[in-house]
């Protein structure tokens, strides 16, 4: 079955935006280094774009975690599938999501990572839906784009795991 999906935010206004977050991150942490952590598999495309606009030494980490619930909405239940290579003490982690939306994730993610004693931990995401909050106790330091409570797809997001791949974010319309 495929979708009509119309485009929200173009390659163009996407990329613009992340080097913007890389130039405040890497004003903000001058003359130290950094720990991207990204979650897969949706923050890919923000990762790999935002690495690039952040001008300091570095080193990319990923984690798995899936949650139960429905192809659309999240369960609260978190589970960690694929953990971080190394120790993350004493370094300053960003932990990078591609979207915020019921906030079970992130929140979940930052308890676990809190314990593990980082130097700092700053929150980016690309997408924030703050019309869907269920738990709310994360600030989150630099945030893309706020989008309305609709279906998103594309630059890392996916629909049954199709249309990651589209380098824009588009929403679901319907099935054609
Ligand atoms: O705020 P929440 O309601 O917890 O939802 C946000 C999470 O959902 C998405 O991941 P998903 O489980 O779809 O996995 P994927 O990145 O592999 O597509 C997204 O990447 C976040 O990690
Ligand atoms: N692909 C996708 N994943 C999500 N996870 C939470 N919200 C969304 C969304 O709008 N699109």
């Amino acid at each position: 079955m495929d979708h009509n999906i119309s485009v929200h935010l173009t390659e163009e206004q996407l990329n613009k935006r992340i080097a913007e977050i890389g130039a405040e991150i890497t004003k903000r942490f001058q003359g130290e280094s950094v720990y991207l952590v990204c979650i897969l598999k949706g923050s890919i495309f923000y990762t790999t774009e935002l690495a690039k606009r952040i001008e300091l030494p570095m080193n990319i980490d990923f984690m798995t975690v899936s949650s139960y619930g429905s192809e659309t909405k999240s369960s609260g239940i978190i589970n960690i599938k694929k953990d971080l290579e190394s120790s993350i003490e004493g370094k300053n982690v960003i932990l990078v999501e591609d979207i915020i939306d019921s906030g079970y994730t992130l929140s979940h993610l930052c308890k676990l990572l809190r314990t593990r004693n980082p130097k700092t931990l700053t929150i980016t995401t690309l997408l924030d839906k703050p019309d869907r909050r269920v738990v709310d106790d994360v600030v989150v330091d630099y945030t893309g784009f706020e989008i309305p409570d609709k279906f998103v797809v594309g630059f890392g997001l996916d629909y049954d795991q199709r249309y990651r791949n589209l380098p824009y974010i588009g929403f679901i319309e319907d099935e054609v």
